[in-house]
Parts: C-alpha cells; sequence; structure tokens
C-alpha cells in the first residue's frame, strides 16, 4: 500500500466513547418521552450493540434515522432532527468537559508512516474531526482531512457509500486499490470495501473482541484490538491507554 486513510473516531482518537455516550442520553430521553407503541421496541439504546450497529461512521441525521426506524415505523424529519440537535448539545458538553486523547499506538503508527513518508489522509462523518485532531495534536500528522464540514460542502452520501474515502485518496493522489483504510466501524469498513481500497484494516478496541466477526463479514482483512500491532517491530511495552493511570 502507498497511502493510508484512517477514520477519526475510536481509530485516531478515543473520542466514540463519547459519541456513544451522547447518543444513549439523546435516544433514551426521546424514547422516555415518546415510548413507541409495541413494548417489544422500548428498551434503552445499548451503547455497544445499537451505537455499532446504527450510528457508529455515520452522519449525525443519518445516525438519528437510522436507530429511530429501528424503534417506530417511520419517524419524521422534526423528530430525527430534534434527536439529532440534542445528541450534539450534549456531545459539545461531554466533549468540553472530558476532551478527546489520541491513541499512543496510533500515534506510533502514524509517527512510523510518516517515517517513511506514506501520504495520510483522516476521514470522517463528524463535523467535530477537525477540532478533535487539533486539540488531541495529532492534525499535523496528516496530509489530508475528509471531515463531516467537507462532505457536507461536497455533498458527499456518507458511509457506507464510499465517497468520503474515495475523496480521501484523491486528494493524497494515490488510487484507491493502493491505497489501504483502518476503521472501527462496519458501515465505514463497508465503504472501504465498496470503494475498492486495497486493504481494509478493521480496529475492534471492545474487551472481549466481540466486534470483529462483523467487522470481517463486513469486509475486513484483518482486525487488530491497536495499531500498535501493525508497526514493523511491536513497541516493547503496550502503548499506554488514554486516561489509565501510570
Ligand atoms: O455529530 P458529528 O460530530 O458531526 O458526528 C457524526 C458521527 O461521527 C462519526 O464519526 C461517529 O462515529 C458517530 O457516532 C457520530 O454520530
Amino acid at each position: 500500500m502507498q497511502a493510508v486513510v484512517f477514520d477519526t473516531d475510536g481509530v485516531i482518537t478515543d473520542s466514540a466513547r463519547l459519541h456513544a455516550a451522547a447518543w444513549q442520553a439523546a435516544f433514551d430521553a426521546w424514547l422516555a418521552a415518546h415510548p413507541p407503541a409495541d413494548p417489544a421496541r422500548r428498551g434503552p439504546f445499548d451503547p455497544v450493540a445499537d451505537y455499532a450497529r446504527y450510528v457508529d461512521g455515520k452522519s449525525r441525521l443519518d445516525g438519528a434515522a437510522a436507530f429511530l426506524a429501528s424503534r417506530v415505523p417511520e419517524p419524521d424529519r422534526a423528530t430525527v432532527e430534534a434527536v439529532a440537535a440534542d445528541k450534539e448539545r450534549r456531545y459539545t458538553a461531554l466533549l468540553r468537559e472530558r476532551g478527546a486523547d489520541a491513541f499512543p499506538g496510533t500515534v506510533l503508527l502514524l509517527r512510523e508512516l510518516r517515517r517513511t513518508r506514506t501520504p495520510l489522509a483522516a476521514a470522517s462523518a463528524s463535523r467535530h474531526a477537525r477540532a478533535v485532531l487539533a486539540s488531541a495534536h495529532v492534525l499535523g500528522l496528516f496530509d489530508a482531512l475528509v471531515d463531516g464540514v467537507e462532505s457536507a460542502r461536497l455533498g458527499l452520501p456518507g458511509k457506507p457509500q464510499p465517497a468520503l474515502f474515495l475523496e480521501a485518496a484523491r486528494r493524497l493522489g494515490v488510487p484507491p486499490g493502493r491505497c489501504a483504510v483502518v476503521e472501527d466501524a462496519t458501515a465505514g469498513v463497508a465503504a472501504a470495501r465498496r470503494g475498492g481500497f486495497g486493504l481494509v484494516v478493521g480496529v475492534d478496541r471492545s474487551p472481549g473482541q466481540e466486534l470483529a466477526p462483523e467487522l470481517r463479514r463486513y469486509g475486513a482483512d484483518l482486525v487488530v484490538s491497536d495499531l500498535s500491532a501493525l508497526l514493523p517491530e511491536p513497541p516493547a511495552r503496550p502503548p499506554h491507554p488514554p486516561g489509565a493511570p501510570r
């Protein structure tokens, strides 16, 4: 592979947990106020399974629409927008309070790839991706960034369509077949596969590696729990996870 495109939330920075917590609070508030007619669909949002299945990797509105459609027959546009706006308020508050860090294993791999002059891009459905990468001090490691703001400006369809990744590869000047994609969401893995990318690396940080089979089913060539596993020589000590006591 001659270039690498990295998804952002959950791959570069530990911000996916903030997205999941904000979605959980917004969906549960909506479910409590508007219990679905079918009692089997009234249960709370599961921040692991439902996050992975309905919202991870998708734009804010697509994610809200996908989860709500799993609970009520035809959620109207106003409902989808209201829940998405509520999630956005909660997410920005969480980001302000807790911040986001880059995963140390990802930073090691990014530095190694820069040392070998491999063109690198970050791609994300999130409109916050630029600010999150900057606050985690890794924005400068990328040659290109295609985020939620850019994809809205260009009218790009979200994942599982490959448009974001194809735009990132185009900006790096490398054909998709010569470019790797690193992703933690099934929608993103599917997008990379559809786009004809040469290598699709899945990232499963769940404690029991329970998401790995799904990532493979959607087309990941390999799945790792930390990107330091892709270094030519793994670090002597495992990288320090963000937020853990030293
Ligand atoms: O609302 P934002 O920050 O523009 O982000 C949209 C989406 O961005 C993706 O990167 C996350 O995986 C989703 O959980 C999130 O909802």
